[in-house]
């Protein structure tokens, strides 16, 4: 699985952990244990670890250290590395994972989507959402700061075999009525994530702008 930063790290962080031990109790659910996961990064902010602006950071601090995922199933950037030689790097640390794949597929990408529509570190009118060459792209001029990051593509966010966005506070209504129900010729990047199964966990403030569920025609 590919996790997101922002506010994901401390939902999935408060959430999971619990659902580990409940399960943890249960006799079945083999397939949940965590040592069956490879975990890497949707996209990362170049900065060290140890920055909280470090999306691998935070979560190696508020999750990953509480439930049983080896450290070498973690797939971290290179953030010593200038911003395009780490796009280029953490590319080939992803590819190693699917060996002989032409593109890495991953299981499950969890996804954020901020105010503009944005996800990962893919944005509005942004040139990169026009790349299909690369799996992961540098960027330098991020609107969300930190400026320099990494982040996946649509060419690999799309052949994911499936895809979550979680989305919370009425911050998102107006941009998730946009994606959910809208018709723009120029959709926005998390209207462009369509891997082969989509689901949206919304919560009431930002669902607070969609058409009743009856009369939904969803992508
Ligand atoms: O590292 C990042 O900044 C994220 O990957 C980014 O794409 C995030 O998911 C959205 O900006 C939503 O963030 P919030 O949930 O905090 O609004």
């Amino acid at each position: 699985m590919a996790l997101s930063g922002g506010g994901l790290v401390r939902l999935l962080s408060e959430e999971l952990p619990a659902q580990a031990r409940l399960q943890a109790s249960g006799p079945a659910l083999a397939g949940a244990a965590w040592e069956h996961w490879l975990v890497g990064f949707c996209d990362e902010r170049l900065v060290p670890f140890e920055d909280p602006e470090s999306t691998c950071g935070l979560y190696r601090k508020q999750l990953l250290s509480k439930i049983s995922i080896p450290n070498n199933h973690v797939v971290a950037i290179n953030p010593t590395l200038p911003v395009e030689e780490a796009a280029k790097d953490y590319a080939v640390r992803l590819r190693e994972l699917f060996p002989g794949d032409n593109m890495p597929v991953f299981d499950l990408l969890i996804l954020g989507m901020g105010p503009d529509g944005h996800t990962c570190s893919l944005f509005p009118d942004h040139p990169l959402l026009k790349e299909q060459t690369q799996i992961i792209a540098p960027i330098s001029n991020s609107p969300k700061p930190p400026p320099r990051r990494i982040t996946m593509t649509l060419p690999l966010l799309n052949a994911a075999r499936s895809a979550v966005f979680v989305v919370t506070g009425d911050s998102k209504a107006t941009v998730l009525k946009e994606v959910l129900e809208g018709k723009s010729a120029n959709p926005l990047p998390a209207g462009l994530v369509q891997p082969a199964e989509v689901n949206w966990f919304v919560d009431q403030a930002s669902a607070s702008k969609l058409s009743s569920p009856g009369d939904q025609d969803l992508p």
